[in-house]
């Protein structure tokens, strides 16, 4: 039987940058459980604090009260070094420009992380990228491959370490309709592994084939509601 993981659970969660007058308030107050397995997306207003509760879950931040629990381990009040290993174990990341690093090739971006966190096997880099339909341009650089494709290399990165949760900020905001379709229907493959996934969005098309749209209002979540029927990415117009 397949195991769903990456449950989360957030309690009274308050985070803000800077201090004094010029303190900006990003999250006031969140609650939230997610079941593992769940694939939610969160939708809201530019600066409602949709990036920074995801790196927040990812442990790219800290918070200023409250807990975070992912994946069964509390993530609030962790040293720096707890938190990157943290991240190493439980968290996959894909963002809206890639983040590839720009020296190595695709094949050497998946190996990279896997060297520097100890996770994974690297006999399993040709199915990786296979996985995201890049076995032809394994050996290209980021810079001579398309958006899409990048972000497909970054898709096999994520999950080389075989994270419980898939954190993804934007992951379509680059690319073109068509390319954004593949990207979330590989989103789509990896959550039906059993992987959690929360995926920050301003598109609303893109939140139909999430399980729960959460939608965010400075600081705030102000509304979470179930969809009954995920729509496959295939199928997704917009
Ligand atoms: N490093 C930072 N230093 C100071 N303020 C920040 C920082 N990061 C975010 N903020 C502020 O915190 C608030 C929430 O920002 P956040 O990036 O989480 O919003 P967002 O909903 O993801 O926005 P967008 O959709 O534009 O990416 C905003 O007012 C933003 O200006």
């Amino acid at each position: 039987m397949m195991v769903k993981r990456g449950g989360l659970r957030l309690r009274g969660v308050e985070k803000a940058y800077g201090t004094g007058e010029a303190a900006v308030c990003a999250l006031r107050g969140i609650d939230l459980d997610v079941a593992p397995g769940e694939l939610v997306a969160i939708l809201g207003a530019s600066g409602s604090g949709k990036t920074t509760l995801l790196n927040v879950i990812g442990g790219i931040e800290s918070v200023d009260a409250g807990s975070v629990c992912v994946a069964g381990e509390e993530v609030s009040a962790r040293s720096p070094s707890a938190l990157s290993e943290f991240r190493r174990t439980h968290i996959g990341f894909i963002f809206q420009f890639f983040n590839l690093i720009p020296t190595l090739t695709a094949r050497e971006n998946v190996e990279v992380v896997m060297e520097l966190t100890g996770r994974g096997d690297r006999r399993r880099v040709p199915d990786l990228l296979a996985a995201v339909g890049l076995t032809d341009r394994a050996d290209h650089f980021p810079a001579q491959l398309s958006g899409g494709q990048q972000q497909r290399a970054s898709i096999a990165r994520a999950i080389a370490t075989e994270p419980d949760l898939l954190l993804a900020d934007e992951p379509t905001g680059a690319l073109d309709v068509a390319t954004g379709r593949i990207v979330l229907g590989l989103i789509q493959q990896i959550n039906k592994t059993g992987r959690g996934v929360v995926m920050v969005t301003h598109n609303e098309m893109a939140s139909h084939i999430a399980d729960r749209v959460l939608r965010m209002g400075d600081g705030r979540i102000v509304a979470d509601e179930l969809n009954a029927e995920p729509t496959d990415a295939v199928a997704l117009r917009w």
